[in-house]
């Protein structure tokens, strides 16, 4: 790869959990209760190169959405480090993380949520650039017509509300507001998930449409395996706040290597083509507030070995291109 257009390096999130009344009690009484930290990201290493799309799935509360809040500034990392087109942005002043955080921007799941009601759509759209000295206020209303245009919505209706616009559309909105301050990458978390099916493809067919218009990066975060199968270039597999693979699409769907993706995909088929959403995989998600010792995945692995327990096993080149954090590999 080329010097990658974002690298992050053993990034990690811990969450102090607050204890309730009653569990304070019982830990006074000398009760075992969970630990008051939750890991939701830990130690992941993920470079993404310039124009590239890198899926990103994994079972609910792996730590996607923190991850991609991260990358995109919206939460600071407890460790590791975040670099933008080589720098780490640690090591830029103030003016210079903004800038770079400016370029990072991220499209949100429920488009109703994300944007203020109260707001009219050339608010919504022209605010950020203005403010962050993008656009002169003169020629907001030029520029939000513009972004309108690039995203297929109809300039006109730039005085109107969100509730005034359909599902799609609103996304639409969303993705304005996210390009109207000029990014270079997007963090899409679950962007289309919200949407119906037919919505869903025009939206992704925009999102493909722009990469190619605007040269973005991706970084699309998705419960759904069909999407990120259809759009991404690579992609990595997330299992209790780790990357445990990661690899170019075709070839990750085709033999995924890590038996937490096999298991995942071995479902899919199994639910409809329409949205092939994960199936359950046997046994239940140990707690970030207690991960396994070990390989995350080893409680409910079906091949896992006595070393599984003891030794985590890193994230590392299998094959050219392809990374997963397996144990197995070693006996082959
Ligand atoms: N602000 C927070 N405070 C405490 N815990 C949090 C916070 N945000 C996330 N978590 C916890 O971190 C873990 C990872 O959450 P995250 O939302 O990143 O997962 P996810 O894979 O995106 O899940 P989903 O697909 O359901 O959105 C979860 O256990 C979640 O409860």
């Amino acid at each position: 790869m080329t010097r990658p257009i974002l690298a992050v390096s053993g990034l990690s999130k811990r969450f102090e959990r607050k204890l309730d009344v009653v569990e304070r009690f019982a830990r006074r009484l000398g009760a075992s209760v969970d630990d008051s930290v939750l890991h939701a990201v830990s130690g992941v290493d993920l470079a993404v190169a310039e124009g590239e799309v890198v899926g990103l799935v994994g079972e609910s509360g792996c730590g996607k959405s923190t991850l991609g809040r991260m990358v995109a500034g919206l939460l600071t990392p407890s460790d590791g480090s975040i670099q933008w087109r080589g720098t780490d942005l640690r090591d830029l002043p103030p003016a210079g993380r903004h800038e770079a955080n400016l370029k990072i921007q991220m499209v949100f799941q429920d488009p109703m949520a994300s944007l203020n009601p109260r707001l009219r759509v050339a608010d919504i759209i022209g605010e950020a650039p203005v403010v962050h000295g993008l656009v002169p206020r003169r020629e907001a209303a030029e520029a939000v017509a513009e972004m309108m245009r690039t995203v297929g919505l109809d300039p006109g209706y730039m005085r109107r509300y969100p509730h005034q616009f359909s599902g799609g559309q609103r996304q639409r909105i969303g993705i304005a507001r996210a390009l109207a301050v000029k990014p270079d990458f997007l963090v899409c978390d679950e962007s289309v998930a919200a949407l119906d099916v037919s919505i869903q493809a025009q939206i992704i067919n925009l999102f493909m449409r722009l990469r190619e218009e605007l040269r973005l990066t991706y970084l699309f975060i998705s419960h759904d395996l069909g999407v990120v199968q259809h759009i991404s270039d690579r992609t990595a597999i997330m299992y209790l706040g780790r990357i445990v693979e990661l690899a170019p699409t075709p070839e990750l769907f085709a033999a995924p290597n890590h038996p937490y993706a096999r298991a995942l995909l071995d479902e899919a088929p199994r639910v409809t083509l329409e949205k092939r959403r994960f199936a359950p995989i046997r046994g239940e998600i140990p707690s970030p507030l207690n991960p396994p010792a070990g390989c995350p995945f080893h409680p409910r692995c079906p091949h896992a070995m006595p070393r599984c327990s003891q030794e985590r096993p890193d994230l590392r080149e299998v094959a050219p291109a392809r990374w997963s954090a397996c144990h197995l590999n070693d006996t082959l």
